[in-house]
């Protein structure tokens, strides 16, 4: 068995950055911008009036008169000079006429008729804020990143329409198992509903790729096959159980069937032993467990990084935090053990009360998985660990 930084190492030589395409502006949230962005203009591209009140020429001090002589708002700049002695009445937005140094605010000047004079309640600064105080033309936004609102935002106002994206990763999710009925049907006694599958396509679309559930794979070569030809065109095929060694077990050799080539089987981790992940024809294959917490922990470790390092963002692991033990643990296993787990209020970490790979009603209460290390030692309440939080 090879150790999970081993797996993941080996899921990343599989994950070649996908082709580009550009989007527009209002397509772009959650995308992974592929190529930096270069502003069109400065921002602001005048020198601008931070406030409302009067842009004046000459000594600004309380008693100090003005002679108003023209008017500026935001999208009707002044057409003019202002000369010493001179003052154009201004608002928010508005470009600072030539000649002016400094927008008083209208709480600090009383007006009679068109002269103003200036109160001695007058509060320093200019008000002006200078040209290009935000970004200059030619200044870049940097790619490779996942685009946020912000983002979208300043690349609006850098005057740029559309973007350099990351095509959409397509996954196609496999279900296998006699034992499958899809949400809302008549189970029979011995059957149970299909649920892995709803969760691993939140998560891939969560990470900015289209997700589709292909019918359940029965547990025979040839359902098998059926269900395989239907993921055609997919960039990933995740498959959900039948990974394991029983003698329905048969997604393993049905891929090695189709000409799959496999990177590795079997992992140092618990829960989600029997992860497989390889290449069938363009596609990248991981095959999860079957237990629904394995296929949601394996999910986590595997699929969300490989998504993310297929759009370019980059071969990493997901990020760690660390917490203080909130109980005493004992030694761990030969595997890595991500443990479900709460994250309290104090920043104090507490593994849920079983870490059976079935229980999904004790995943969806954890907010964490506790990482420990393939023979980590006894670990002592309050000693800091490291974790993962689960945020999707
Ligand atoms: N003799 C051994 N038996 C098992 C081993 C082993 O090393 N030796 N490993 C165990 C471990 S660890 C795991 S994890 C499971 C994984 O088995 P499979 O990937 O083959 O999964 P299945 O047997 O198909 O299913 C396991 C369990 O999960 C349920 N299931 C499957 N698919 C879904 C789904 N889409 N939605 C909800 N639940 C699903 C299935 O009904 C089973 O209860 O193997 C152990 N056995
Ligand atoms: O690895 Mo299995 O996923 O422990 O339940």
């Amino acid at each position: 068995m090879i150790t999970v930084e081993e797996a993941l190492a080996q899921v990343f030589a599989l994950t070649d950055p996908m082709p580009t395409e550009d989007v527009a502006l209002a397509h772009a949230a959650g995308r992974v911008l592929r190529a930096p962005v270069r502003a069109k203009r400065d921002q602001p591209p005048f020198a601008a009036s931070a406030m409302d009140g009067y842009a004046v020429a000459g000594p600004v001090a309380g008693g100090q008169s003005f002679a108003v002589i023209g008017e500026a708002a935001a999208g009707h700049a002044f057409d003019g000079r202002v000369s010493t002695g001179q003052a154009v009445r201004i608002f928010t937005g508005a470009p600072v006429p030539e000649g002016a140094t400094h927008v008083v605010i209208q709480e600090d000047v009383a007006r009679d008729g068109d002269t103003i004079i200036l109160l001695d309640s007058l509060g320093d600064g200019p008000n002006i804020r200078p040209q290009g105080q935000d970004f200059r033309a030619g200044d870049q936004l940097s790619a490779p990143r996942r685009l946020r609102g912000v983002d979208l935002g300043l690349i609006a106002s850098m005057n740029c329409a559309d973007v350099t994206v990351s095509r959409r990763p397509d996954v196609a999710i496999i279900a296998t198992g006699d034992e499958l009925v899809m949400p809302g049907e008549n189970p029979r006694a011995d059957q149970i509903i299909a649920s892995n599958a709803f969760a691993l396509k939140a998560m891939a679309e969560a990470e900015g790729a289209t997700a589709r559930i292909l019918p359940i794979a029965r547990d025979t070569e040839a359902s098998l096959r059926t269900v395989f030809d239907l993921a055609q065109g997919a960039d990933m095929i995740v498959t959900i159980g039948g990974a394991s060694v029983g003698d329905h077990d048969l997604v393993g050799p049905v891929a090695d069937a189709l000409g799959a080539e496999r990177a590795f089987y079997k992992v140092a981790l618990r829960p989600g032993k029997p992860l497989m992940a390889g290449r069938l024809g363009r596609a990248m294959l991981l095959g999860l467990p079957g237990n629904p917490v394995s296929s949601i922990v394996c999910a986590h470790l595997f699929m969300r990084p490989a998504l993310r390092a297929l759009q370019g963002l980059g071969q990493y692991p997901l990020p760690t935090a660390s917490a203080a033990l909130a109980c005493d643990l004992p030694q761990n296993g030969p595997r890595a053990h991500y443990m479900r787990a709460t994250l309290g209020p104090g920043r104090s970490i507490e593994p849920v009360p079983s870490q059976d790979s079935a229980l999904l009603s004790l995943l969806a209460q954890a907010n964490a998985l506790l990482v420990r290390p393939a023979h980590d030692g006894p670990r002592r309440e309050g000693e800091q660990m490291r974790y993962i939080a689960l945020d999707l």
